[in-house]
């Protein structure tokens, strides 16, 4: 299905075809964000479904957005992975600019993981979404693209549960030099970024290990009332992890959240972790339960 419309919509993009929104028929909204509405629509030649975002120029402009906005596009478009939100093609109009986005069926991960009765994942579907994250973050990487804002609201799911990693707007390609701008939240911010001293592409790997510890707790390891409580538990990697937590899951966690960004384990250290890869097993068995 996905592809099918993915390659409709590239091939008349590959003709320079000038898509208009009445290529669309537009049905219910998805969302709201901060600068956009996202609706359902299907595109009328395959009747295929995908997601339009709408976007007031002026409202980009207001807040001075343009130019991340413009990069974010820019990001997207150039990455094809199977849990990266593809950005299909965008049109604009005088007003306006749509996007036209992959449908992710099931929505955020973090609604899923809120709704959840005891506010965590079991072990396996947690597995299943740290290595298709670390596979998405892996081929970002070597695209020279860090993502800087992974949490569990800018990872959606397809129909089938699978990750569809979002929310480029953070993100930077990240060439050859480290940057040091501090964005995204708190929560998930590493020790370097809180300090304001240069980073690079481990961001994520520590990012990866919030994660982790949100799918399996509930709440990040570094969550306070204060944002200096905050800032002090990252600094000193204050984690403290409960009873009911595997041994191989904190040991995974604990090979992300390092201090020293180079001593984080690799993405694909991640893919191949023992926890991952037997919990993923129990997913896969599990499939259409959890
Ligand atoms: N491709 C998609 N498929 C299905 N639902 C989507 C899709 N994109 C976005 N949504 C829904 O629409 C909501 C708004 O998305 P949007 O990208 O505008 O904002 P956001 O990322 O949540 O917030 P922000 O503007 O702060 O980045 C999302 O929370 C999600 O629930």
């Amino acid at each position: 299905m996905v592809e099918k419309i993915c390659s409709h919509i590239a091939n008349r993009n590959g003709k320079n075809y000038n898509w208009k929104l009445s290529d669309f028929e537009i049905g219910a909204p998805l969302g709201r964000g901060k600068f956009g509405r996202v609706y359902m629509a299907r595109e009328k030649t395959t009747k295929l479904i995908v997601a339009v975002k709408t976007l007031f120029k002026s409202e980009l402009v207001e807040h001075h957005m343009q130019h991340q906005f413009l990069r974010e596009v820019e990001i997207q478009t150039h990455l094809k992975h199977p849990n990266v939100l593809s950005l299909l093609t965008y049109f604009y109009d005088q007003k306006r600019i749509f996007l036209v986005l992959e449908y992710a069926a099931k929505g955020e991960v973090y609604t899923h993981l809120r709704s959840q009765e005891k506010g965590r994942f079991p072990e396996p579907r947690a597995a299943k979404y740290m290595y298709q994250v670390a596979d998405a973050l892996e081929y970002c990487h070597k695209n020279n693209v860090i993502h800087r804002d992974i949490k569990p609201e800018n990872l959606l799911l397809d129909y089938h549960d699978n990750i569809k990693l979002a929310d480029f707007g953070w993100s930077v390609h990240a060439p050859s030099n480290k940057r040091k701008t501090v964005c995204g939240t708190l929560d998930y911010l590493p020790p370097e970024m809180v300090q304001g001293k240069p980073y690079n592409s481990y961001v994520d790997h520590w990012c990866l290990g919030v994660l982790c510890y949100e799918f399996l707790v509930g709440k990040p390891p570094f969550e306070t009332e204060s944002q200096n409580a905050t800032y002090n538990k990252i600094v000193k990697v204050a984690v403290v992890y409960p009873q009911f937590m595997s041994t191989p899951a904190r040991a995974l966690i604990s090979q992300l959240l390092r201090y020293d960004p180079s001593s984080r384990i690799g993405l694909d250290c991640v893919k191949e972790h023992l926890w991952v890869k037997k919990n993923m097993k129990l997913a896969s068995i599990a499939n259409g339960v959890i």
